[in-house]
């Protein structure tokens, strides 16, 4: 199989583009992403400038007008719709802004069900979930329905489903959206953790506090990349101290 880079995720030219004429928009317009097996990064910038979009384009929720995209050394923009489902269940985890847990099923068989999707058998499952939502911190919740959690421990277990078949990538879009202040320090720490494990992480996001568990920040304006940093990490440093150092915000 063809290696496009040493990049675990990897875009050329990648650009999605809406209508025609006077009523064009570019939402993603010419993006060279390249992001390390490990690495964590936060993509941000003002609405509409291209962020949920060009997440969609990366976990092959969306086909790009044009360009490519690389994960694991293989080209997914032009997989058929079969192949790019399997690719999604087994291979990226996601998290989404409005959680997207199934309301009439437990935080645990939520967690289970991609697990059961991938094939795993159910006592595996069971066992992955457990696991995964001991992680999380809510070990002592999985059997409550998701109108009995708070949002905060909603988005855990939005998280722990996104690892239950051990994604290569995770892709989070506004996971802190939705949440107060106490929860979104919450979610930010257990990204944060996901981070140090060593979980290769792609965050958009309008929370610059995002950036606190982020490797590189990228800055996106009009669809393309505008500016980008490398935030220095020191792993072992306290989440709480890079929040408030961003925003003034105790963790
Ligand atoms: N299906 C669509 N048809 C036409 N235009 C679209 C479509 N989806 C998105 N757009 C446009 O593409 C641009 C980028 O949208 P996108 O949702 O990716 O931005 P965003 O940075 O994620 O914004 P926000 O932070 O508000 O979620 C916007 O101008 C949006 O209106």
């Amino acid at each position: 199989m063809k290696i496009a880079n040493e990049a675990l995720l990897s875009t050329h030219g990648l650009r999605m583009h809406y209508g025609r004429g006077s009523g064009l928009v570019r939402a993603v317009d010419g993006v060279e992403l390249a992001a390390a097996a490990g690495e964590a990064l936060a993509v941000m910038g003002p609405s509409g400038s291209g962020k949920s979009t060009l997440l969609h384009l990366l976990g092959g929720l969306q086909r790009p007008s044009a360009g490519e995209v690389w994960l694991a050394g293989r080209r997914i923009d032009g997989l058929s719709e079969k192949a790019l489902a399997r690719l999604r269940r087994q291979t990226i985890g996601f998290v989404f802004q409005a959680f997207h847990l199934m309301d009439e099923l437990t935080a645990a068989e939520n967690v289970e069900l991609p697990a059961l999707l991938a094939g795993r058998s159910p006592r595996t499952a069971r066992r992955r979930a457990a696991e995964l939502l001991e992680r999380v911190g809510l070990a002592d919740r999985t059997g409550h329905l998701p109108s009995a959690l708070s949002g905060g421990e909603r988005q855990r277990v939005a998280i722990a489903r996104a690892l239950v078949n051990e994604p290569l990538i995770v892709l989070a879009d506004e996971p802190t959206g939705s949440l107060d202040s106490a929860a979104t320090v919450e979610v930010l720490r257990l990204l944060d953790s996901l981070r140090t494990a060593g979980q290769t992480l792609v965050v958009v996001t309008h929370d610059a506090r995002v950036a606190a568990v982020a490797d590189r920040l990228i800055s996106m304006r009009d669809g393309a990349f505008v500016e980008e940093t490398r935030l220095s990490l020191d792993s072992g440093g306290r989440l709480g101290e890079r929040l408030g150092a961003l925003t003034g915000l105790e963790g």
